[in-house]
C-alpha cells in the first residue's frame, strides 16, 4: 500500500492514518441509503444497551434475593425480584434477536455500499479513452486489490461500513459498563476500566493493522500466487498441463510463490503480534487488578452493598471480554479500509491521466445507443498522418511518422510479419491507444475531435483475442449492437452471412443455447465455429450502423473451404463498408481492393494484389513463398479443387515461378545483398526456415500448405469482388 509509506510509523502517524481511513468509510455510509443506515444504527445502539441492561437487572435480582427469600412470595421484595428477572430475561432475549438484526442490517448496508463502490471502480477503470493506463503495473495492482475485495465482499469497503456500525454496539457496551462501575463504585475506577480494556484492544487491533500493512506491501506476490492457482485449477490450461506433464512444475511454482508471499509476514510476526500483545496485556492487567483490588477493599469495609458489588463485578468481567478481537468488525474494517484506499488511489491514478488527455470528459464507454441513424452521410477515407506511437515502458516505437490511407468503402488488407504493428494499428484506429504524435482523420475530421463513444459506434472490430461470452449464441452475436438485441431476424442474418446459422440452429436450444459447457444445456463450440460467431457479431454491428469493419486474423481458425469462401460470403456482405482485414494468409487478403505491407511500423508496399505481384517486392516474395510451400507440400484437402477455386480460374501460368525473379526485386526496395536470389529458391529448405529479406524469418508467417493452396490456386483471378 503506497499510502502507508506516506505516513511515518509514529503514534501520531498511525492515529492520523486510522482517523483518515475511518472517516473515509464513514463518508461511504450514506451510499447505503438513509433508512438502511438508520436501522443499522438503531439496532447496534439497542445491542449496546441490552447487555448493560441485563447486567443491571441481574444485579438487582441478586440484591433483592436475600430479602425476597426472607419475606416470602407476598412481600414487595419478591415482586421486585420477579420484575428484575423479567427485565433480565427480556434483555437477554432482545440481545439474541438484535444479534440477528445486526447481521441482516449489516449485510444490507454492505451490499449497497459495495454495489456503489463496484460502479465507481468500473467507471474509473473504463474512464480512459485508451487501454494504455491499464498496462501501468502500479495502477493494475491497485485495481487488483480493490476489485478482489469488492468482488468477494468479505473484506470489502461495504463490510468495513457495516463493521464500523457494529463497533457502535461494542463500544456502547464498554461505555455502559464503565458508567456502571463509575456510578456504582468510583468514577476513577470506571475510567481505569475503560483504559485497561482499550489497552487490551490496542494490543489486538494494532497487531492486525500492522499485519495488514505488511499484507498490502506484498499484494503483487499474492497476484502471482493467485495466477498459479488459477492456471492449475482453470479449464484453459487443463489440456497443456496434462500433455506436457506440468503438474510438478506448477506445484513448485505455487510453493515458491506462496513462500515468497508468506516469508515477509513470518519474518515480522513477532514484532507484529507477540511483543505488542504482551505489552498491552501487561498494561491492561495492571489497571484491571488495581480496580478489582480497590473494589475488594471497599467491599471488605462494607462500603459497597450487595447490588452494587454485583453490578461492579459483572460490569468489570463483561468489559474485560470486550478487550478481545471483534470478529464482526475488525478484519472487515482493516482490510475493507485498505480496499477502499486502493479504490481511491486507483481513481486518482486514472484521474492523473486527464492531464495527458487520456481520460474522456464523459464516460468513455457509454451504454450503446442505437447505431442506426447515427451513421455518417457516406463512407469517408480514414488517414493516418505522420502517426508515431510507442507503448509505455518500451524503448522502441511501433510507428514513427506512419502515413496510411484506408480508402472509403473499400477493403484494405494489412499484411506483415509478426510484431510489424498490425494490431497496434487497429488499436490506434479505435482509440484504444493514442498516438504520441501525428493524427488520424476521418474525412476532414481528426478522430480526436470526435467523442470516443461516438466514434466507436461507427466501428465493428473483432480482435484476434475476441471474447467468447458465456451467454446464449444469440447474445454473442447481438453484443455487436446491444441496443438491437431484440432484432432476432438481424441476428439470424448475421449468423447466416458468417456461415454459422445451421450450426447454431442445430444446438439443443438453437440460438438460445448458452455457448459454454459450464452451464446446463450449454454447448461449447470449436475454435473455427467461435470465430464465425465473432464475425457474425461484427456483421450484426455493421447491420446496425457501423461503417468501419475491422477483422484481425478472421480466417485463422477457419478451415480451408471456409477460408476460400471468406471473400464471397463475408466480405461481400459488407459491400460499401470501409473494411480493414489483417491476415497472414494470402488466400484471405489477395482479393482485397488494396493491400498494405507493414514492416517494422512502416508501410513498405501497397497496391492491389496484381500490382504488388508484378512489382516483385516483399509481397510478391512472401506470396511466392506460400505458393512454393504448397508446391513442396501438396495437401490432400486442397486437392479438392471444387472447394477452393476452379482450376480454370487458376491457370498455373498465371503465377509462374518467375513471379519472384531476382530481377523483380528492385535494389531500392529490397537490397539484393539482403535477399540474395539464391536464398529463396523453390528448394531452399524447409519453409519455416527460409530467410526473407535480410534474415527476417518468414516462419512467423502463418502460411501453411492449406493457406497456400487458396493463394496459389487463385493467382491471376480478378482482384476484387466488391
Ligand atoms: N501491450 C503491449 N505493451 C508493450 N508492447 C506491445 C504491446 N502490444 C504489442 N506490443 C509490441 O508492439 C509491437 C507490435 O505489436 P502488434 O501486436 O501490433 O504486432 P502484429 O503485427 O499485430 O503482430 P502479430 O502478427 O504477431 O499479431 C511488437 O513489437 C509488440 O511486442
Amino acid at each position: 500500500m503506497t499510502a502507508d509509506a506516506t505516513h511515518p510509523d509514529t503514534v501520531a502517524g498511525v492515529l492520523r492514518r486510522t482517523a483518515e481511513d475511518r472517516w473515509r468509510i464513514v463518508r461511504l455510509l450514506p451510499r447505503a441509503g438513509g433508512p438502511a443506515v438508520c436501522a443499522a444504527v438503531v439496532v447496534n445502539l439497542l445491542l449496546a444497551a441490552a447487555p448493560v441492561l441485563f447486567v443491571v437487572a441481574t444485579s438487582r435480582m441478586i440484591g433483592w434475593l436475600p430479602q425476597a427469600v426472607r419475606d416470602g412470595v407476598d412481600a414487595p421484595a419478591f415482586g421486585h425480584l420477579v420484575t428484575a428477572f423479567v427485565v433480565a430475561a427480556g434483555a437477554l432475549s432482545a440481545q439474541q434477536l438484535l444479534a440477528q438484526l445486526q447481521v441482516a442490517t449489516g449485510l444490507l448496508v454492505q451490499r449497497r455500499i459495495d454495489g456503489w463502490v463496484a460502479d465507481e471502480l468500473m467507471t474509473a477503470a473504463l474512464s480512459s479513452v485508451s487501454t494504455t493506463p491499464l498496462e501501468d503495473q502500479a495502477l493494475l495492482e491497485q485495481l487488483t486489490e480493490a476489485s478482489r475485495e469488492v468482488e468477494h465482499g468479505i473484506q470489502s469497503p461495504g463490510a468495513a461500513g457495516a463493521g464500523m456500525l457494529a463497533l457502535l454496539a461494542r463500544y456502547g457496551q464498554l461505555l455502559g459498563y464503565a458508567v456502571i462501575v463509575g456510578a456504582a463504585f468510583a468514577w476513577s475506577a470506571g475510567l481505569g476500566l475503560l483504559v485497561a480494556v482499550l489497552a487490551f484492544r490496542h494490543g489486538q487491533r494494532g497487531g492486525l493493522r500492522r499485519y495488514a500493512a505488511i499484507y498490502g506491501s506484498v499484494v503483487a506476490r499474492i497476484r502471482r500466487l493467485t495466477y498459479f492457482r488459477g492456471v492449475a485449477m482453470g479449464r484453459p490450461a487443463a489440456k497443456e498441463i496434462r500433455i506436457f506433464g506440468l503438474l510438478p512444475w506448477l506445484r513448485e511454482q505455487y510453493r515458491e510463490a506462496y513462500l515468497d508471499w508468506m516469508r515477509p509476514v513470518w519474518a515480522q510476526r513477532r514484532r507484529v503480534y507477540l511483543k505488542p500483545y504482551f505489552l498491552y496485556t501487561a498494561v491492561g492487567l495492571t489497571v484491571l487488578v488495581a480496580v478489582l483490588a480497590a473494589l475488594g477493599l471497599a467491599g471488605g469495609d462494607g462500603q459497597v452493598g450487595l447490588t452494587r458489588l454485583a453490578l461492579v463485578i459483572q460490569a468489570v468481567l463483561a468489559a474485560v471480554q470486550l478487550g478481545e478481537f471483534y470478529p464482526e468488525a475488525d478484519v472487515q474494517t482493516q482490510f475493507g479500509m485498505n480496499a477502499y484506499r486502493a479504490v481511491g488511489e486507483f481513481r486518482a491514478g486514472m484521474r492523473d491521466r486527464t492531464a495527458t488527455g487520456d481520460v474522456a470528459a464523459g464516460p468513455a464507454v457509454e451504454p450503446a445507443s442505437g447505431r442506426a441513424g447515427d451513421r455518417p452521410a457516406g463512407p469517408v477515407d480514414i488517414r493516418f498522418e505522420a502517426v508515431s506511437f510507442r507503448y509505455p515502458h518500451r524503448t522502441t516505437p511501433v510507428f514513427t511518422d506512419l502515413d496510411l490511407t484506408l480508402p472509403a468503402g473499400a477493403c484494405t488488407a494489412i499484411v506483415g510479419l509478426n510484431g510489424a504493428g498490425k494490431t497496434t494499428l487497429v488499436k490506434l484506429l479505435s482509440r484504444l491507444a493514442l498516438p504520441d504524435a501525428g493524427r488520424i482523420t476521418v474525412g476532414a475530421t481528426p478522430v480526436d475531435d470526435l467523442p470516443p463513444a461516438h466514434w466507436r459506434r461507427h466501428l465493428a472490430v473483432i480482435f484476434q483475442d475476441f471474447l467468447r461470452y458465456e451467454t446464449s449464441a444469440a447474445d454473442n452475436i447481438a453484443l455487436g449492437a446491444i441496443a438491437h438485441a431484440d432484432d432476432r431476424e438481424g441476428i439470424r442474418a448475421a449468423a447466416d452471412a458468417a456461415g454459422i446459422l445451421d450450426t447454431l440452429d442445430a444446438l439443443p436450444l438453437g440460438l438460445d443455447t448458452p455457448l459454454t459447457g459450464q452451464l446446463r444445456d450449454g454447448v461449447d463450440l470449436s475454435g473455427g465455429q467461435w470465430q464465425r460467431v465473432a464475425i457474425a457479431r461484427a456483421l450484426f454491428a455493421v447491420r446496425h450502423g457501423a461503417s468501419v469493419l475491422v477483422l484481425d486474423e478472421p480466417t485463422a481458425s477457419l478451415d480451408v473451404r471456409a477460408e476460400a469462401r471468406f471473400f464471397d460470403e463475408i466480405i461481400a456482405a459488407t459491400t460499401g463498408v470501409t473494411t480493414v482485414l489483417i491476415s497472414h494468409r494470402f488466400a484471405t487478403v489477395r482479393r482485397a481492393d488494396h493491400i498494405v505491407v507493414l514492416e517494422q511500423g512502416r508501410v513498405v508496399e501497397q497496391g492491389s494484389h496484381e500490382e504488388l505481384l508484378s512489382r516483385g517486392g516483399r509481397y510478391a516474395r512472401l506470396f511466392s513463398l506460400q505458393a512454393q510451400r504448397f508446391a513442396a507440400h501438396p495437401d490432400p484437402v486442397t486437392s479438392d479443387a471444387t472447394d477452393v477455386d476452379p482450376p480454370t480460374a487458376d491457370p498455373p501460368t498465371a503465377d509462374p515461378p518467375t513471379a519472384d525473379p531476382p530481377t523483380a526485386d528492385p535494389p531500392t526496395a529490397d537490397p539484393p545483398t539482403a535477399d540474395p536470389p539464391t536464398a529463396d529458391p523453390p528448394t531452399a529448405g524447409p519453409p519455416t526456415a527460409g530467410p526473407v529479406d535480410g534474415g527476417a524469418v518468414d516462419g512467423d508467417l502463418d502460411g501453411g500448405p492449406l493457406a497456400a493452396g487458396g493463394a496459389a490456386a487463385d493467382v491471376g483471378s480478378p482482384g476484387s469482388t466488391r
